[in-house]
């Protein structure tokens, strides 16, 4: 059985559907604050009329505005008003990608406005209405779904994550190609005006939550967190890619045959997998989401600087991030470096 979604007030859940919520949208120069005020203005003919809708404070205000001026509505109105909706609520989304992220990630859901005070674009509040404003919305969706970096991730939800640093907002994501779950931890109020702090931080159970002294995974995500923290604002997408891909149990028969003198490349390799499985293409809708467009990277990993650049988003900055060199990881760090590119400092690897 389909889900529904049945929205109504902006401030209510799924609220962003609603034309009463602002989204400011321009067309000709002109900004319309909602596309309530461009849906209303688009009434008349008479252009003082319109601009007093534009200039409504909110978009019920402009609702009202239009019905003060009801007797003058242009005579053609019932016919044009289906495309004037469209139009609108497509340049809504169009113009607004964190709403579009939201649309898009109501997967199959109907959607529907449930509204007891109008049966043509809602519901009716029982049901009957023709739910029109519903219809457009799901066309809109349909559209947006097939288009990056919508069609990458789904946003679930998100919440609040204490740490020993300090608490960042948790927003969790499923890739739609692969189903995989990955998080995004957010500090602070990262904003496009300046490059926000990164890190690609990929799942390594045995480094991550086993204190493993192996590889140097859990030493980075501690300092990359702190790092974040420190900077007052950041993003750590903690990313389903145990074993650099080739998950956990494969990386353990990985790490047998390292126990017998292989290294972790030859290790993959014997299993049949490649040295990196790794995709990163994923990690744009996340960005797209949270309106990250340039980024400072903390990494040691020339691939994901070229992965994140491929994919649109501008690496201004490389971050190193060389953390919990020991004995027991010695020659895996050597191999990353010698194998893999990774940029490690003489000393660190000595
Ligand atoms: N297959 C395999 N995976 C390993 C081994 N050691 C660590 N890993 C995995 O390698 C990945 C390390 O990921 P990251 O620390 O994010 O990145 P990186 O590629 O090392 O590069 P940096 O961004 O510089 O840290 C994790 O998925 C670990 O589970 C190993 O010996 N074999
Ligand atoms: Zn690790």
């Amino acid at each position: 059985m389909v889900e529904e979604i049945k929205f109504y007030e902006p401030e209510d859940n799924h609220g962003f559907l609603s034309n009463f919520a602002l989204s400011p949208i321009t067309l000709s120069d002109v900004v319309w604050p909602s596309s309530e005020h461009y849906y209303q203005a688009q009434k008349f003919t008479d252009l003082s009329i319109q601009n007093k809708i534009l200039n409504a404070e909110t978009p019920d205000d402009a609702f009202k505005i239009s019905r003060d001026f009801a007797d003058q509505v242009k005579d053609d109105w019932m016919e044009v008003r289906g495309a004037v909706m469209r139009f609108i609520v497509f340049e809504k989304f169009r113009q607004n990608t964190y709403f579009t992220h939201l649309l898009v990630s109501t997967g199959d859901h109907f959607i529907k406005e449930h509204s007891h005070k109008d049966d043509y674009w809602g519901d009716g509040g029982d049901g009957s209405g023709r739910n029109e404003l519903g219809k457009i919305l799901m066309d809109v969706r349909e559209y947006f779904a097939k288009k990056e970096p919508f069609n990458l991730v789904h946003f679930v939800d998100s919440a609040k994550l204490p740490t020993q640093w300090g608490t960042f907002q948790m927003y969790g994501f499923i890739e739609v190609k692969t189903g995989k779950e990955h998080l995004a931890l957010v500090y602070g109020q990262p904003t496009p005006d300046e490059p926000t702090l990164i890190r690609l931080h990929s799942e390594c159970l045995t480094g991550d939550a086993l204190f493993s002294q192996r590889c140097d995974c859990g030493f980075q995500l501690a300092r990359a967190m702190e790092n974040i923290v420190k900077k007052g604002s950041g993003v750590l997408l903690y990313l389903k890619q145990e074993g650099r891909g080739i998950g956990l149990i494969n990386k353990i028969r990985a790490y047998h045959l390292q126990d017998e003198g292989a290294d972790t490349v030859e290790a993959n390799e014997r299993l049949g997998f490649a040295a990196d499985m790794r995709d990163y293409a994923f990690c744009r809708g996340m960005l797209s989401f949270l309106n990250i467009e340039s980024v400072s990277l903390m990494t040691n990993n020339p691939r994901k600087i070229n992965a994140l650049t491929d994919n649109g988003i501008n690496v201004v900055e490389r971050v190193t991030l060389q953390e919990g060199n020991n004995p027991f990881n010695e020659g895996y760090l050597k191999t990353k470096s010698a194998k893999l590119g990774h940029m490690f400092d003489a000393e660190f690897i000595k």
